[in-house]
């Protein structure tokens, strides 16, 4: 691959999936403000997030590159009934968000984006999970694991909390944070647009 590939994440599960896909690439850390703006849906925030990723990426890259690099952002949220469950602030809101995910269906929204410094592309990919039903004990059990502390909904699928799984519809990949096949196509798609 001739364009420098630059993933802007600091989750290792981020950083996992793009290496199963097969690419070499490195690192940056961008900051940037999570709060999601009045009128905006999910999908609008989503999308809006991993864009701001790679763009943050990107300028934080490009005056250091002679030909500026690809930059990954991706964001991943969990959506019940409209409403949008982000990473716990605390134990009582983790508790709370499993006991809303508890025996019902929700929606892992994970946007991924792509810039070249020029071009912003994007993939959202929906994911609809089923939980079986949760008791206290299990929730406060599964908390103290410590798990669901830095994710989105409070659970990890691809770690203990795949046990709440009942059903999945939609990417796997794409709930654990990066979906490999619509990433695949937008890094491919832009390569060869590039050349
Ligand atoms: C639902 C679910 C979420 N998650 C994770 C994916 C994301 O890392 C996290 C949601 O937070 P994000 O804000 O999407 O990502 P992040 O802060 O971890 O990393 P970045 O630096 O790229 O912004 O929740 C799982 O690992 N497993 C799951 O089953």
């Amino acid at each position: 691959m001739k364009a420098q590939l630059c993933l802007a994440s600091s989750s290792p599960r981020r950083q996992a999936l793009l290496t199963q896909l097969g690419y070499q690439f490195e690192l940056v850390a961008p900051n940037i403000d999570e709060t999601m703006r009045a009128g905006e849906t999910p999908a609008q925030f989503v999308v809006r997030m991993a864009k701001e990723k790679a763009l943050a990426g990107q300028a934080l890259l490009a005056p250091q590159a002679e030909t500026a690099p690809l930059v990954l952002g991706s964001d991943t949220i969990v959506v019940q009934d409209g409403k949008v469950l982000g990473k716990p602030v605390d134990k009582a809101d983790g508790e709370a968000m499993l006991r809303r995910l508890s025996g019902r269906a929700h929606r892992v929204l994970t946007a991924v984006a792509l810039s070249d410094g020029e071009r912003l592309e994007f993939k959202l990919v929906i994911t609809q999970v089923i939980f079986c039903a949760l008791s206290d004990a299990q929730i406060a059990a599964y908390w103290d694991t410590g798990e669901p502390a830095d994710k989105a909904g409070s659970y990890g699928i691809q770690g203990l909390g795949g046990n709440f799984v009942r059903a999945i519809d939609g990417s796997y990949s794409a709930v654990v944070g990066l979906p490999l096949v619509e990433t695949r196509e937008l890094i491919e798609q832009m390569i060869a647009e590039r050349k």
